[in-house]
Formats: C-alpha cells, structure tokens, sequence
C-alpha cells in the first residue's frame, strides 16, 4: 500500500519534470539579474515537496522574480486556485505568457519589481537571484515575501546560511525547513567557465512568527 503510494506520488513528479522540461527559457539572459533557470528536475522536486507539504490546492501563490514561468506553472499545474508571477523584465514576461499560453493556464504575469508588488497571498514560491552579481540582491526578495504571505518557500546559496539566519529573525519570522541541495548552473554567461557548475543551495520554508503562535493556539 505505502509503495503504491510512493510510486503515485514518483510518477506525478516525473510527469510534472517532463512538462517543465518543455517550457521556453530566456532568449537573451541579463546576468546583473542571474536569470538562470530553475532545472526541471529541481523544480518538480521542489514543488512535489510543496504539494505533500502545504498543498497547492485552493491556494493563492504568487512567484516573486518569475522568470520564464517555470515554478508558477508547477503550481497551477499542481493545483493552486490563483497563480501571480511577478517579474521585472519585460522580455521574460512575454516568454512567460507565451509558456502559459501553450499550456492554456490561467496565470497573471505581472511586469514590476518586486519592490512595488503588494497584493496578499496564502503561499510565497520563489528562487531569487543568489547575490552572486550584486551583494544583497536577494534581500528585497525575502523581505516583500514575508510581508505578503504567511508561508515562503525559497531557495538560496548555502553560502548564505549565517546572513538568511540573521535576516529571518530579524523579519519576526522562523526557518521551518531547510534543505541542503545542488543547483545545477548550465553554462548561461560568457563569464561562466563549465557547461554545467553545481552550486550548493538551500532550499527553506520561513513561516511569519505570528502565523506559528496562531497555529499554536488553533
Ligand atoms: C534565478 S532567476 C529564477 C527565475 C524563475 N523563477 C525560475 O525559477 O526559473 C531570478 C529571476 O528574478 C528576476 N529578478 C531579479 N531581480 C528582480 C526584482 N528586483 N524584481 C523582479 N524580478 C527580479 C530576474 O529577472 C530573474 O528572472
């Protein structure tokens, strides 16, 4: 029964794995905003970890620095009631909206910096630019997501472990999750030395302090 369950649950991954696969990436990659994709495979793991965690279904979620659409169409795909994809080059929107399109899924991509985005949700999923190219580039990224959702899911540099501890406490909320994977950077920049560089990552779940106290007393 449990490896039935087990081999349900590997194929729907599989399956989410091949349809990202498929999507359309950037045309023309800026590096100063580390547009590199989330790899399918990692995508549909991460997203796969999401479902069995809070689950996508009847959820709000919203895709801060959205890209080419990968991650917000997982969770349409997966289930969430409304999609937001939030990005601040127009470029990749309109490849995100194509990615939708093929795929005939209602998801607003939205043309702003994630500074200026404001509407509330159930779930925050994102995978910022690391700070690679600009110290500090993930910040904004952490702090308007925990001001618009009580749950976040991210994905950050291992590397970044002591400054993301600090940061979350400093934001009155708490790492519940985090992960140790491997982020597999395919050759994007002309600076970049290999086809493929694994970068060590971490993928967290931040909870906002006042939802645990609330869940505590429910
Ligand atoms: C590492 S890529 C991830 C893209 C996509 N979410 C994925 O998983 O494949 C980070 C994205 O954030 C966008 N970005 C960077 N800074 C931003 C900002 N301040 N506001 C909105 N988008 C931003 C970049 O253009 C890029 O598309």
């Amino acid at each position: 029964m449990r490896n039935k369950k087990f081999n349900k649950i590997k194929m729907k991954k599989k399956q989410l794995e091949i349809k990202l696969q498929k999507l359309k990436g950037y045309q023309n990659p800026i590096p100063g905003l580390e547009q590199y994709l989330t790899p399918a495979a990692l995508a549909s793991a991460i997203l796969n970890y999401i479902n069995l965690d809070e689950g996508f279904k009847g959820k709000k979620v919203i895709d801060l620095g959205s890209g080419t659409g990968t991650l917000a169409i997982g969770a349409k795909l997966l289930g969430a009631e409304k999609v937001v994809g939030v990005e601040k080059d127009p470029d990749a929107i309109k490849i995100a909206r194509e990615n939708r399109n093929r795929l005939d899924l209602d998801i607003d991509y939205v043309n702003l910096d994630v500074r200026e985005f404001n509407d509330e949700s159930d779930l925050v999923i994102q995978n910022p630019p690391f700070g690679s190219q600009k110290k500090g580039n993930d910040r904004p990224f952490i702090e308007k997501s925990l001001s618009i959702a009580p749950i976040v899911y991210s994905i950050h540099k291992t590397e970044s472990r002591n400054f993301i501890e600090k940061f979350i406490t400093e934001l009155d909320a708490e790492i519940c999750v985090r992960k140790k994977t491997g982020f597999p950077i395919e050759r994007t920049f002309n600076f970049h030395e290999e086809d493929v560089k694994k970068v060590n990552v971490d993928f967290y779940k931040f909870i906002r302090n006042q939802t645990k106290n609330r869940l505590k007393n429910e």
